[in-house]
């Protein structure tokens, strides 16, 4: 089985939420049964919480020791913890409200409303993920990284001619001046998520086909952050028939 970047279709939103649902909970599963504790890190934007719903809705989400599972957010919006905005509020409304998880479990971003400053968000989430570090890393190394892409080709709040997609000396950064609201917010860089194991995708609309069709064409992570990220194991593009219409038909994997 080779690393290439793999495309699988699915026809609408709801198909597509519930097939990648269905996937993780199998996948999780398959790891959970070669080792201890799996990491997974989270996406806010419109498909994260769909996948999140379906999980928890289906039965087959029993067979897991969620107590195994610890959670962590690929980005934040700076707003105040509890706000319907932000990304960790969206996947407790969608998930951790109906799953026995415990908080220990659930490393989320501070809120704006937290008494510090960006900085200090950045920094404290930084020696959060460091608390996890394995070996040579200061961090967490996720078995699944969920992101969603954003029209312009953004994953988590790194964006297109911006500089955050190029930091590499750091696990975290602070986000000023977003061009998509609200302007400040919290992201994991290039190297954190480009050590995941695997990298999926999740991504529906025709307003996403032009960023992933360049993507997949050899465009720069400058001009679309997306095409600069890669699972060391695996990265697969969930996407729907609509966001599907500019990626070439040989990157489609047959039978989707
Ligand atoms: O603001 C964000 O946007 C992206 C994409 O969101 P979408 O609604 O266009 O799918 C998301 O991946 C990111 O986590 C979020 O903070």
């Amino acid at each position: 089985m080779t690393n290439e970047r793999r495309v699988l279709v699915h026809p609408e939103k709801a198909a597509l939420a519930s097939a990648v649902a269905a996937r993780f909970i199998t996948k999780l599963l398959d790891i959970l049964d070669g080792q201890e504790v799996a990491h997974i890190a989270l996406t806010g934007g419109s498909m994260g919480a769909a996948v999140l719903g379906e999980v928890a809705g289906s039965s087959a989400q029993a067979s897991i020791d969620w107590s195994r599972v610890h959670f962590w957010w690929g980005d934040e919006r700076w707003l105040p913890e509890g706000d319907a905005e932000r990304n960790d509020q969206q996947a407790r409304d969608a998930f951790f409200a109906r799953l026995p998880i415990a908080e220990e479990n659930i490393h989320p971003f501070a809120g704006s409303d937290a008494g510090i400053g960006l900085d200090e968000a950045a920094a404290a989430y930084t020696s959060e993920l460091a608390r996890f570090g394995t070996g040579d890393v200061e961090h967490p190394v996720f078995d699944i990284t969920f992101l969603g892409v954003g029209p312009d080709g953004h994953i988590a709040s790194l964006f297109p001619h911006r500089p955050g997609i190029e930091v590499e000396d750091r696990t975290v950064i602070a986000v000023r001046n977003s061009p998509k609201p609200p302007p400040e917010r919290l992201s994991l860089t290039r190297p954190v998520l480009n050590a995941s194991e695997r990298v999926w995708f999740v991504l529906a609309g025709a307003d996403k086909a032009s960023a992933l069709g360049l993507a997949l064409a050899g465009a720069s992570r400058d001009e679309v952050p997306v095409a600069g990220i890669k699972g060391r194991r695996r990265t697969v593009f969930f996407v729907d028939a609509a966001a599907a219409a500019e990626v070439p038909e040989a990157l489609i994997a047959p039978g989707y």
